[in-house]
């Protein structure tokens, strides 16, 4: 089994868990009383390069990389920094994550906030927006093509935004066929965790104009973001490379800063 079908088992266990606690029906009434979604294409669409900074306690390939005692305070600090988006990872069995640490991360900021974990089923969507996301994950390389449509659907009809990740050129025109306007590209392979910052490169420069493209993952400082931003990128996700910083906040407003530096390249729509 490869890691993420091992995590991808993990995930069904636990959702069939939380659903016997809390059904459907239940679930769909909270998601239906809590305040809208923001919009996060507008903002991951605005000038500069965009941040968006991660709340990761632990990875598969590299273990605890922070305790991260109150993600709502280190939420604060990113916002604070200028990131343009939270994403919080809620998946506990290898990221130490939890929808607890989704809903403390929206109350504590005004950004949109992406709910990423490894999303299979309806249920997950209805659980993000009940807990308050604005974007949610979905992973192509964890879905069928028909579950990545049906997903993708029931995210956009709770108003809220997916972000599909791809690592192949296989994926993303999957990724498109599935009607995706938010595509992340994820450096690192799932499969064997390996990072390879040209995927983005190879990637990026073949989709639409309208899509909205991110680098995922291996951002370390400003030159791997200036790097990305080369390539078209209108956003980088950062977790270990800024819960790893003395400083969270400002190791994310130097990023911010490289962003919008004039030096950035930004390609024409
Ligand atoms: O810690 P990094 O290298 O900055 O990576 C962040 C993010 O890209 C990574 O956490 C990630 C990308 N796609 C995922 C899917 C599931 C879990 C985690 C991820």
């Amino acid at each position: 089994m490869s890691v993420l079908e091992e995590i991808l088992a993990g995930v069904r266990e636990d959702v069939a868990a939380r659903q016997a606690r809390v059904p459907l029906e239940a679930l769909k009434e909270t998601a239906a009383a809590a305040p809208p979604a923001l919009d996060a294409y507008a903002a991951l669409r605005s000038p500069g390069v965009g941040v968006i900074a991660e709340v990761k306690r632990s990875s598969p390939s590299k273990g605890q990389l922070a305790e991260i005692p109150d993600p709502a305070e280190l939420a604060k600090e990113y916002a604070d920094g200028g990131a343009r988006c939270i994403s919080v990872l809620t998946e506990g069995r290898w990221f130490g994550g939890s929808l607890d640490d989704l809903a403390a991360v929206r109350a504590a900021v005004n950004v949109p906030v992406l709910r990423k974990d490894f999303v299979v089923s309806s249920y997950q969507v209805h659980e993000a927006r009940a807990y308050g996301a604005d974007l949610v994950l979905l992973i192509v390389a964890a879905l069928e093509q028909n579950t990545l449509t049906g997903l993708l659907e029931r995210v956009e009809s709770l108003g809220m935004t997916a972000l599909v990740e791809v690592h192949t050129e296989a994926e993303a025109d999957r990724a498109l066929a599935a009607g995706a306007k938010v595509i992340g590209v994820n450096a690192r392979n799932l499969a064997t965790l390996e990072v390879d910052r040209s995927v983005f490169e190879r990637i990026a420069p073949g989709l639409p104009n309208n899509v909205v493209k991110i680098a995922e993952s291996g951002v370390r400082g400003p030159h791997d973001l200036i790097r990305y931003a080369a390539a078209g990128a209108d956003a980088v996700l950062v977790g270990e490379g800024l819960v790893t910083q003395k400083s969270p906040r400002e190791a994310v407003a130097e990023l911010v800063t490289a962003g919008s530096h004039p030096a950035t390249p930004r390609p024409v729509r």
